[in-house]
């Protein structure tokens, strides 16, 4: 935060080109910030992801939930999902970012990673069923924990820590570009949750 106004510094792109991502630092106060954390953690219907490695299929410990507009299906790593509809909490965090950011966003994948012994391997979200070059915009309640992306051809690393009730918000040709991941560590023993605020193409 800066000493003469209440709006948080923002990093207007932390990418060196190929994309724009903006990091918005906290968007919550940490009071704030505690309490969505508490009300996600029990309201959300958290169910076990999964994923295919090596051709298997097999149940991730992280844990995942996916809401919505309507009853959206969307395919997420080669499996499809159905939305669930907005509750209260998930609806006040997204008008919160909407009013920030100046986009909007009709869906949502929560992520529960329960310390760091849990991540997600690097990908992007160009999923087909999602807009086209649309923002994403990823929320973090609970632990800090670190970001990576990469980039698709020249392999340039950019690494940033994704705090407390902070928004990131990955827009333009970021997906079709760069990868990005959130490592695993032993250092980070508490949980943190994710809200990825997405928009999905009805006409597609
Ligand atoms: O947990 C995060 O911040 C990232 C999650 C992510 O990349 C995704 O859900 O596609
Ligand atoms: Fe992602």
């Amino acid at each position: 935060m800066s000493l003469f106004d209440d709006q948080p510094d923002i990093i207007e792109n932390i990418l060196p080109y190929d994309g724009i991502t903006s990091y918005y630092g906290k968007i919550f106060s940490d009071e704030e910030a505690d309490h969505y954390f508490e009300a996600l953690m029990t309201q959300t219907e958290w169910k076990s992801d999964q994923a295919v490695i090596f051709g298997k299929v097999i149940e991730t410990k992280r844990k995942v939930a996916w809401y919505g507009d309507e009853k959206y299906s969307y395919t997420y790593s080669g499996r499809t999902k159905t939305a669930l509809p907005w509750n209260r909490t998930l609806l006040k965090i997204k008008e919160k970012i909407e009013a920030v950011s100046g986009e909007t966003f009709n869906s949502c994948l929560l992520n529960l990673y329960h310390n760091g012994s849990e991540g997600m391997a690097y990908h992007s979200d160009g999923e087909k069923d999602l807009k086209d070059n649309g923002a994403i915009s990823s929320v973090s309640f609970g632990a800090a924990r670190k970001f990576h992306f990469k980039h698709k051809t020249t392999k340039e690393l950019v690494s940033l820590i994704l705090e407390h009730g902070s928004l990131l918000m990955m827009k333009d040709v970021t997906q079709k570009f760069w990868l990005h991941r959130l490592p695993t560590t032993t250092k980070v023993i508490r949980p943190r949750i994710s809200l990825t605020f997405r928009t999905i193409d009805r006409s597609k």
